[in-house]
């Protein structure tokens, strides 16, 4: 059997605080395979964000392993194994679109041409072709989101972590930004992990979807979706489709019962 690229096993996490330790996973297990789009569901507090950045190495866990290409999280990210996007935008205001895309390939010294050729690139398969030049102020939230999972893009890492990207903007530009994922995933065969708080988001991006439950996260449910791999926005009026969305939500509900 092929080893998973993301491979968590055991995983607590404590936080010391002031007023107490904090535990926000306990006994996290999972397994991601390439290219798995996996969505991490759950309450608000539950641990969603810790998960993910555990996996990118930015928190330590307090017990349990965790392998992101069969290398630790640390050495997973100084290997620049992922692309990260994160809750807002976060676009320096002073760069523009083509400049701040390019900022992670600077920073790896990329060649000039190479650089250039790489936003290119990522920026159609965003579908903002054309907006090089402009500021981020100068684009809409929808947009702005996109260029960012550009930026995750460049440097082409085999895994995006992405946390909850899509939770600030209207019903429909989400739509459109999910409709827009799926087709860059089903393009780039990317693995996927991406936290969400809506039921239908989950449903509709994800190959696997992972209920969590309130703090302490823990996993409720591990869902491996039946919907194909091509899915048009329409097929969540589908019998299949709201079958999925009942069991997250008794997932959901078990883990608050819990
Ligand atoms: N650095 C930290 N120090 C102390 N407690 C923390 C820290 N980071 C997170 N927590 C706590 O851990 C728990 C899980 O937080 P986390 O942000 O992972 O939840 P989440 O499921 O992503 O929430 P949301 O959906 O609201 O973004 C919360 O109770 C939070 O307050």
């Amino acid at each position: 059997m092929k080893k998973p690229v993301i491979d968590v096993s055991g995983v607590d996490l404590t936080f010391p605080t002031n007023d107490g330790a904090v535990q926000a996973l306990k006994n996290v297990d999972l397994q991601i395979n390439k290219g798995d789009f996996v969505s991490f569901i759950g309450p608000s507090g539950c641990g969603k964000t810790t998960l993910l950045r555990c996996i990118a190495g930015l928190e330590t866990p307090t017990d349990g392993q965790l392998t992101v290409n069969g290398l630790t999280p640390t050495e997973a990210r100084k290997a620049r194994s992922y692309g990260y996007v994160f809750q807002a935008a976060g676009l320096y205001p002073w760069r523009t679109i083509g400049g701040n895309v390019k900022l992670p390939l600077e920073i790896m010294r990329f060649s000039k041409e190479e650089q250039a050729k790489r936003v290119r690139k990522v920026l159609e398969l965003v579908d903002l072709e054309g907006f090089e030049k402009k500021y981020p102020w100068q684009l809409s939230g929808g947009m702005q989101q996109r260029a960012s999972i550009a930026r995750a893009l460049a440097f082409d890492a085999d895994i995006l972590l992405m946390d909850e990207p899509f939770g600030a903007l209207d019903e429909i530009v989400r739509d459109h930004l999910n409709e827009q994922v799926l087709k860059l995933w089903a393009r780039t065969e990317k693995t996927i992990a991406f936290v969400t708080h809506s039921i239908p988001e989950a449903v509709y991006l994800s190959t696997k979807i992972v209920v969590m439950s309130p703090r302490p996260g823990r996993i409720t449910d591990i869902i491996e979706s039946p919907l194909p791999k091509e899915r048009p926005l329409e097929i969540r009026d589908s019998p299949e489709f709201i079958e999925i969305a009942h069991r997250v939500r008794d997932g959901l509900r078990a883990g608050h019962e819990g």
